[in-house]
């Protein structure tokens, strides 16, 4: 495509479009109950098929369309994103195209040993792991298919050797992991990875999510400040997901993504690709634009250009905002987390 003149566009509560989750697959090798609950996906569900998914070429030219728009930022997701054949050749793909800074990737780790390495070579700057606690057996029921912490901890090392950057995330949920709350903030503390802790998000439909299950992250810190004294940091860049801390006296950070307590709608700037192509913009939409259809039928650079611009400036999201002052405040169903990514 010929190089476009640089345009950012704005929502109507003014924020910008700079980031893009593209979910490369709804395909997962676990079945972590806050997500996919093994008794609804279980083997006989309906995943797509490979013809509805886009192809990396397909990816790429929307990549392309979305950095003229002012997009730096590119975080890829699934499912399990590492579940796509050969995504290092996408990550190179991306890596070329003018405009993106930063390619990251969100993952349960388990196939890093396979592929952080290559991964590194195609130009991936960083991967978020998740990881939910340090107690196998904890941890085997999480992740709903017995996988042992140390399939992630392998993982983690295998991306610490490649030299990707490390983040590693941490879903809690009362009565089922908070006992690990600080095993976690040790362990990590000592190896020198960032850990960010996540409020249990009401995302999808099948997770039985309730407030109660939520331990608001100010009462983490508490938690971790009593043994461990923190100190918060400001902000790495406009509209990050996580409020950050150190550890006093040390360069050691540490996170916490807030969506259901301290919402951040006000400065979110993601938007958010499925893996079939559908335009999405919020975690918790309840309809999203189809772009493979158009794509496929020929439409050109200008045309998806025009189709990107007028669903951002639409854009009226502010659902944990919303759902702060009321938990019933949506009427349609919700995208569920592993179609769109998280
Ligand atoms: N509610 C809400 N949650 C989000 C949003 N973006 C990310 N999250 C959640 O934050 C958690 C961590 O997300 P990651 O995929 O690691 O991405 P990130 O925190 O934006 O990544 P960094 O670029 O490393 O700051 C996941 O559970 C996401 O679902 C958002 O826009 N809204
Ligand atoms: C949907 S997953 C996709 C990427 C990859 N499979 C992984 O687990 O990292 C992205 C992120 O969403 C988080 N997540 C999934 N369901 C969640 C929920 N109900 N509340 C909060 N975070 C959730 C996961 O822990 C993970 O960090
Ligand atoms: S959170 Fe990630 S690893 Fe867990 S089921 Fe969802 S997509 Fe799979
Ligand atoms: S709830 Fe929607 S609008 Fe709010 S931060 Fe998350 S994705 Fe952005």
């Amino acid at each position: 495509m010929t190089a476009k003149a640089h345009q950012r566009v704005f929502d109507r509560f003014k924020r910008p479009l700079s980031d893009l989750r593209i979910s490369v697959t709804d395909k997962c090798n676990f079945r972590c109950r806050y997500c996919m609950p093994e008794e609804i996906f279980a083997a006989d569900y309906p995943f797509l098929p490979q013809e509805k998914l886009l192809t990396f070429e397909e990816i790429t030219r929307l990549v392309r369309i979305f950095a003229t728009l002012g997009v730096k930022k590119i975080r890829i997701t699934g499912g399990e994103p590492l579940l796509r054949k050969e995504l290092p050749t996408l990550i190179k793909m991306i890596r070329q195209v003018e405009g993106i800074e930063d390619i990251a990737l969100t993952t349960n780790g388990s196939l890093l040993p396979k592929y952080a390495q290559a991964l590194k070579s195609a130009g991936l700057n960083r991967v978020n792991v998740s990881l939910d606690s340090l107690d196998d057996e904890r941890f085997g029921k999480m992740n709903g298919r017995g996988f042992k912490v140390r399939d992630v901890l392998k993982g983690i090392e295998a991306a610490e050797k490649a030299g990707l950057g490390i983040k590693i995330n941490m879903v809690v949920q009362r009565g089922v992991n908070d006992q690990d709350i600080l095993p976690m903030a040790r362990y990590f503390r000592k190896k020198g990875h960032v850990l960010r802790f996540i409020e249990f998000m009401d995302v999808g439909n099948a997770n039985g999510w309730r407030l109660e299950h939520v331990v608001p992250s100010r009462e983490i810190v508490q938690m971790i400040n009593a043994e461990m004294p923190l100190e918060p940091v400001e902000p790495n860049y406009y509209g990050e997901v996580a409020s950050r801390y150190r550890y006093k006296g040390t360069k050691q950070e540490i996170g916490f993504i807030s969506s259901v307590t301290e919402a951040f709608c006000s400065t979110c700037t993601r938007a958010r690709l499925s893996a079939e192509g559908t335009l999405y913009t919020c975690l918790f939409a309840t309809a999203g634009t189809d772009l493979r259809t158009p794509l496929r039928q020929g439409e050109t650079d200008e045309q998806l250009r025009t189709r990107i611009v007028n669903v951002w400036e639409k854009r009226q999201d502010r659902y944990s905002e919303e759902r702060l002052k009321n938990t019933n405040v949506l009427k349609g169903k919700k995208v569920e987390m592993y179609h769109i990514g998280g």
